[in-house]
């Protein structure tokens, strides 16, 4: 059950009173220009860029401007449930943080801060291949909290199985399967300053700390690190699987699977076929294809043609509470959150992530709220309006 009115609202309002100050902006729009003076300007980039023109990300959002909420009244919905079971568990509400690698690019204690703040909250975290500290540590990190892992799906099956027994043994429940970043866009932010964080080090702890991957090399990453960080490089981008070879996952992980990144109905429906446990709807961000559909767009038909058959995520774009409602109208089951907390992890670590994380949740209570909804199963297609 909710807190009454959003409880960090509360929180904020009597800070004279003994309450709590916030510690950088609560506004969505302005979060992410104050995270530019806190972080070095190429994470900046990295973290706010996108594809090409950045013309998706710019639809995303467009996309939530063009459905509008339609408020009820008169519905008595003082006490509210924002509760929702996402394959199978209770969540205190449906968000998620959406995996996000290298964190340590925007703050020194990366993954570890984040786990904490998301544990603290009871929201899974969904933690990136691309990590800049291992599945074990973060695991460590996270305590009791729900804990996801997203596989960049390696090109050697011994280096994948690897990784899966390996984040199955560190109590990660559930497999998020990124598919839509098989080979990294053309990003001209990053490619202007020539960045690229692996190139650093950055977010190779978990395939640096790997067996299989260290039985790969003729030389261990401490005494050549160049050919490890190429090595790496090369066995997970420009990777060639497809459907047929979804089987090895299922071989190797006995939890649910999600597949990441779909944004075509003929997809979800393999999806199904393919006996998948959730789909996240998602064009990452707008940081892959430059053009594509917006994530909200594509929501709607896919939702329809699979039905309860499999469960729907989305993400991309997600800023608002209200942002949260649409989605859920629209067919989502949860949301995945994205830059928002890593800009409150660049701004203040792990109470910076909790910041972002309390504001929206506290939002997305007051929304259901004043829309006239009492728990999140009311939210539906006759909650939102099309202009
Ligand atoms: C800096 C950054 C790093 C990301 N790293 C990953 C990653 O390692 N794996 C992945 O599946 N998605 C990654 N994503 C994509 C997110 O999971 C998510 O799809 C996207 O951020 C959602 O859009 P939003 O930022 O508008 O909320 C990354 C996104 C950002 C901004
Ligand atoms: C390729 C990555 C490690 C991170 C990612 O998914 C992203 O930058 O969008």
């Amino acid at each position: 059950m909710a807190e009454r009115f959003g409880g960090y609202q509360n929180e904020i309002y009597l800070h004279g009173l003994g309450g709590t100050k916030p510690p950088f902006t609560t506004d969505p729009v302005r979060l992410a220009e104050s995270a530019r003076e806190v972080v070095s300007p190429e994470a900046y980039d990295y973290v706010a860029g996108g594809a090409g023109s950045g013309a998706t990300m710019v639809a995303n959002r467009a996309a939530f401007d063009r459905w509008k909420l339609v408020p009820r009244m008169l519905t008595d919905a003082t006490a509210r449930d924002t509760s929702a079971t996402v394959l199978g568990a209770t969540l205190p509400a449906p968000v998620l943080l959406a995996p996000v690698g290298v964190q340590s690019i925007v703050h020194q204690d990366g993954e570890l801060a984040t786990a904490r703040a998301a544990a603290a909250l009871g929201l899974p975290m969904i933690l990136s291949t691309a990590s800049s500290r291992t599945i074990e540590e973060v695991a460590g990190a996270s305590g009791d909290g729900p804990r996801w892992f997203q596989l960049y799906w390696p090109n050697d099956s011994d280096v994948c199985a690897s990784m899966l027994t390996r984040a199955k043994a560190a109590g990660y429940s559930t497999l998020v399967v990124t598919l839509d970043t098989w080979t990294l866009a053309w990003r001209p932010r990053d490619l202007d300053r020539a960045y690229l964080p692996f190139l650093k080090g950055e977010g190779l702890a978990t395939p640096l700390s790997d067996p299989a991957f260290r039985a790969l090399l003729e030389k261990a990453p401490e005494d050549d690190m160049p050919s490890a960080i190429l090595r790496w490089v090369s066995l997970f981008t420009g990777t060639d699987h497809s459907w047929e070879h979804l089987p090895f996952l299922r071989e190797h992980w006995d939890g649910p699977i999600v597949l990441k990144g779909i944004q075509h109905v003929d997809d979800a429906r393999r999806a199904v076929d393919a006996g998948m446990d959730g789909i996240v709807v998602s064009n990452h961000g707008g940081r892959q294809v430059d053009g594509a559909i917006a994530s909200l767009e594509a929501l709607p038909p896919i939702a329809n043609a699979v039905g309860d058959r499999i469960e729907v995520l989305f993400d991309s774009g997600v800023r608002t509470g209200a942002d949260i409602l649409k989605a859920l109208a629209l067919g989502a089951k949860a949301v995945l959150i994205g830059r928002p907390w890593v800009y409150g992890l660049g701004h203040a670590g792990e109470d910076g992530v909790r910041h972002v994380l309390r504001g929206l949740l506290a939002d997305l209570d007051i929304s259901l709220a004043l829309t006239g909804h009492r728990s999140i199963s009311e939210v539906g297609p006759e909650s939102l309006h099309r202009s």
